[in-house]
């Protein structure tokens, strides 16, 4: 049985439980919010829907408990109006995500859940290493979207460049899924070609197209206040290679041993969760951002717990 639990039914958590059910992914979606009032409306909302389809999703809520035999929980509450004041920040958010991970995490847990937990909640990188610590969950159950997004949004910026299709296009985004992330270009290639040489031959400059790259989330932000329709089309992704069994390698936030933290890296996907990580042949430059970016990560792990023993 395909059952997952998705708790925070905001616009991210919505396009999620939308998707699956317009793919006919779930067979039974056990949905949660903070907002009773929401979650009913969603429920309604997605029961309509299903008039039209041939598939069927059994929608039920409100109820942790539902948990115990789900294969997969998402994480996506929060609160995406702390972005209202136009800063880009996603750590920002973390005040009142790790509040929400420590109200989640021992109701997930008091239900016997023993599945995969898929965080999308930001700051993503952060909030999944402490979902992890708060659950005790084995570490290849727990893992977030990370950059995949970020790839997608990569590969789309890329094949626009060139003008090929998307699919031409491998290669990643590593990093903190926030602005310390970076386009890991030696990673990247069209069609069995290195991006930097074909991006040379158009003159493209590529500073200039990471730069559009990263920003493209806030880009969405200042126009519609969120951004709801990448990221469930990502979490569907990852949802889709667990079920699968797909064992495909993607960007999701990972446990990195030598960090000792979560972080954007390529990892393969199955439907135990983490099957292995792969080490990236990363540029020294490329190898300083990821450091970089894992410190950054470290950061806010240390003023979250430093806010703990205030
Ligand atoms: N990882 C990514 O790539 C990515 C992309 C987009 C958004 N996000 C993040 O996803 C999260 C959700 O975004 P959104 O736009 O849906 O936000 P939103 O403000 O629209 O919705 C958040 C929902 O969470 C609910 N909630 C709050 N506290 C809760 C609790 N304790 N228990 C259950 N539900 C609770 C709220 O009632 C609300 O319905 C945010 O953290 C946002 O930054 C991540």
């Amino acid at each position: 049985m395909r059952k997952i639990g998705i708790i925070g039914l905001g616009h991210v958590g919505a396009a999620v439980a939308y998707t699956l059910v317009t793919k006919g992914i779930a067979d039974e979606l056990v949905l949660i919010d903070k907002s009773d009032q929401i979650v009913q409306a969603e429920k309604l909302d997605l029961e309509d829907t299903q008039a039209g389809l041939v598939t069927h999703t059994q929608i039920t809520t409100q109820d942790y408990t539902q948990l115990r035999d789900a294969a997969i929980v998402i994480m996506a509450a929060g609160d995406i109006s702390i972005f209202s004041d136009g800063k880009n920040n996603r750590q920002a958010e973390l005040k009142i995500t790790s509040r929400i991970a420590e109200e989640a995490a021992p109701k997930i847990m008091a239900s016997g859940f023993d599945g995969i937990l898929l965080d999308i909640t930001n700051p993503c990188d952060v909030v999944t290493t402490y979902l992890q610590r708060l659950t005790g969950l084995p570490q290849q159950q727990v893992f977030g979207t990370g950059t995949v997004l970020d790839t997608m949004r990569m590969r789309r910026a890329v094949a626009g460049e060139l003008q090929v299709s998307l699919q031409d296009i491998q290669g990643y985004n590593l990093g903190e899924h926030g602005e310390s992330q970076f386009t890991a270009w030696s990673t990247i290639t069209v069609a069995t070609r290195p991006i930097k040489e074909v991006l040379a031959q158009h003159n493209t400059d590529i500073t200039a197209l990471e730069k559009t790259i990263r920003s493209r989330a806030w880009q969405i932000i200042s126009g519609k206040g969120f951004t709801s329709y990448g990221i469930a089309a990502a979490a569907v992704t990852v949802v889709q290679a667990i079920f699968s069994d797909a064992h495909i390698t993607l960007p999701v936030s990972s446990w990195n041993a030598e960090h000792q933290l979560y972080i954007g890296q390529p990892t393969l996907i199955g439907r135990a969760g983490v099957l292995s990580t792969v080490d990236a042949t990363l540029s020294a430059e490329e190898q300083q951002a990821f450091n970089n970016s894992a410190t950054y990560i470290q950061q806010n792990l240390d003023s979250l717990a430093a806010s703990q023993l205030q």
